[in-house]
């Protein structure tokens, strides 16, 4: 089978266009983990499919590192939108892409080769509120800035979902703070019962912050599409930037641009870039 490595920003995916050349009924759970991992596989913080859809104009199905399945990418749609464009399955620079969170519009931008360089994604409206992160408690009031202890020490959690949960906390030094230790034990917690991707921001000034993830079934990564958005929706709730002005979001890997703007929906810009293509022994086990 196919495939064709991408990144967004460091956070890596397979890609398999089913467009063409369909898996026959595959375990996508154990084929994530066997690709994912550097030994035996590929190498990658997951696998991207990409399939036709019956409400948009393509579909991706998302998975992590540990073969759980995602509802949303934010680095991966960039890449799947550069893939469609460059290899002519649109015409037009926007399109519409479906995930299991639902479906975001595309806007690509090209560069002198005309081969897509930027991509802007409407990542929809965050969803706040404890029942639809999930996340145990009250499920119609919101977690903003709210006290939890994760080994006997107390974190103050704002909690978003852009059709994956997201765990933030703010942070004096995002290079300082011991997110590889805490991190697992917050993905994991009760509190969440789909588990949660944990994001640490500190905020520079209203229109920049720093931006590290644990993400949930990847583990540290170097960028995050919808944790950054998440970043930036709890920024904005607990009024340390302004809603509906463009954020500069710095992640290890790189910079997104990211608005939450007066409608409530959150756009997200940055770049996506090719790494390898290649062909998947179907008999690697
Ligand atoms: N680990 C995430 C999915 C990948 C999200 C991330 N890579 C992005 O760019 O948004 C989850 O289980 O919700």
């Amino acid at each position: 089978m196919l495939f064709t490595k991408m990144h967004g920003l460091g956070n890596a995916y397979v890609i398999f266009n089913q467009l063409d050349d369909e898996f026959e009924n595959q375990e996508f759970h154990q084929l994530a983990k066997n690709i994912s991992d550097v030994n035996i596989g590929i190498g990658s913080d997951g696998i991207i499919l990409i399939c036709s859809s019956k409400v948009a104009d393509f579909q991706i199905r998302i998975f992590n590192k540990d073969g759980s399945e995602a509802k949303n990418c934010g680095n991966g749609m960039r890449c799947v939108a550069k893939f469609l464009f460059d290899h002519m399955y649109v015409t037009s620079p926007r399109f519409t892409i479906e995930t299991l969170g639902g479906v975001g519009s595309v806007d690509v931008e090209v560069d002198h080769k005309q081969m897509v360089k930027y991509v802007t994604v409407d990542m929809g409206a965050p969803k706040l509120l404890k029942g639809m992160i999930p996340m145990i408690g009250d499920p119609f009031i919101a977690t903003i800035n709210e006290p939890h202890s994760f080994d006997e020490v107390t974190y103050n959690l704002t909690c978003v979902s852009m059709g994956n949960p997201h765990a933030i906390m703010f942070v004096d030094d995002v290079k300082q703070f011991p997110l590889e230790n805490i991190g697992p034990t917050i993905e994991r917690s009760v509190l969440f019962p789909e588990r949660v991707n944990v994001g640490i921001v500190c905020v520079k000034n209203r229109q920049e912050i720093d931006y590290r993830v644990w993400e949930r079934g990847s583990g540290m990564t170097m960028a995050c599409g919808t944790g950054a958005c998440a970043a930036v929706v709890a920024a904005t709730l607990n009024e340390f930037i302004d809603k509906n002005k463009p954020v500069t979001v710095h992640l290890p890997g790189g910079d997104l641009t990211v608005r939450w703007d007066e409608s409530g929906t959150v756009w997200k810009r940055g770049e996506a870039t090719y790494i390898c293509h290649g062909e998947w022994e179907m008999d690697t086990k």
